[in-house]
């Protein structure tokens, strides 16, 4: 008999309960920055409420987001597959790993957007509307059939979706600056990156269908892993499915809650702090809910390729850095070429 084996195994008996840190974000400035430093501390991980996103434009990109996942699995895959940008379903990333959703994965650098957007204002002025910019109309545009990559683009260019990406870019910025004020360096100092013009910044929209053949409790939606860029902030729907790896190896399911934000320190704040701040381990369960989908929007605050990343010396004190310096591309270039459990900044370390 043939025995399948399971990647990325469950502790399922180490599973339970805490409160994490729930950060208002319209409490004083100097509070917030010491609660957000304290929060990145222990856990690398917190929510924000009060954080100034409208709901009218989260509401609308979740809305937007759901159109495209109820499509038929042609039109999904007219986009592209997700190489860098597009649609991908239960395959994640390139190097075998497996999960119970599917994913549309959008660039937001600024820099392609400008290219697209006299593009996409053509297209506005000749469909003489600047509302209902669709995926799916987006998806009909003739002159784009045979350039998936460009027609992804031009939604992203589209109102829904770069409102969206403009409001949680600020807000990412925002909290790299309050961790800024709180660690006592220059204000800009890792939101320069999310802010520049060649940001690697992307946005992941996650759909965890129900699962509907003979699952078991604790199968995966996404495996376990940490994001490696500077700062992810994912917003989902009331659907459960996200839990975080406190460091004695508990798992901690995060209750949903669509009105804040979940903010995760990646492995580049990691390596600037000195491994001071977490890069919080965490995974995401396949959706058992009978009738409702899961859906969540995570926005990956990234710098620019060529960026140069290292512990800046107000922050090292006396301590000798523990990392090598590197760009984000070399970073990003040895997570693409590993499994998604591996510990990535291991393979920085000074030795
Ligand atoms: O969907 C989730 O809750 C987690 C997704 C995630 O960790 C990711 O996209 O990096
Ligand atoms: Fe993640």
């Amino acid at each position: 008999m043939v025995v399948a084996t399971q990647v990325n195994p469950i502790r399922m008996e180490k599973i339970r309960e805490v409160d994490i840190p729930v950060i208002d974000l319209s409490c004083s400035r100097s509070k917030v920055a010491k609660l957000i430093v304290k929060a990145c501390e222990e856990y690398g991980f917190f929510k924000v409420i009060n954080h100034g996103v409208s709901h009218h434009i989260t509401k609308e990109m979740e809305d937007e987001s759901f159109e495209f996942f109820d499509k038929p699995l042609p039109e999904k895959e007219l986009v592209g597959s997700a190489n860098p940008f597009g649609y991908g379903s239960k395959n994640i990333g390139l190097s075998g790993d497996t999960g119970e959703l599917e994913y549309l994965l959008l660039p937001t650098n600024q820099n392609a957007i400008a290219q697209t957007s006299k593009f996409s204002y053509a297209w506005a002025s000749l469909t003489k509307t600047h509302k209902g910019y669709h995926l799916s109309k987006a998806l009909s545009i003739k002159n784009f059939n045979n350039n998936s990559q460009c027609r992804l683009t031009l939604w992203v260019t589209m109102c829904v979706v770069s409102s969206y990406v403009k409001s949680v870019r600020e807000l990412a910025c925002e909290i790299l600056e309050l961790i800024a004020e709180g660690l006592g360096v220059p204000h800009s100092l890792f939101s320069h990156f999310v802010r520049h013009f060649d940001s690697d910044s992307l946005l992941r929209l996650n759909h965890y269908p129900p699962v509907t053949h003979s699952f078991h409790h604790g199968n995966i939606g996404f495996g376990e892993h940490s994001d490696p860029q500077i700062i992810t902030l994912l917003r989902s729907n009331d659907a459960p499915g996200l839990q975080i790896s406190l460091r004695n190896g508990l798992w901690l399911p995060v209750s949903p809650d669509p009105h804040a934000f979940c903010v995760n320190i990646g492995d580049i704040l990691q390596a600037m702090t000195n491994g001071r701040f977490v890069s919080v381990r965490h995974r995401a369960m396949a959706n058992l809910l009978p009738n409702q989908s899961r859906l969540s929007m995570v926005f990956f605050g990234a710098p620019p390729p060529e960026a140069t990343i290292a512990c800046p010396p107000q922050l090292l004190k006396r301590n000798k850095p523990i990392y090598k310096t590197f760009t984000w591309s070399e970073y990003k270039s040895h997570t693409y070429a590993h499994r998604l459990g591996e510990t990535r900044l291991d393979h920085f370390k000074i030795t």
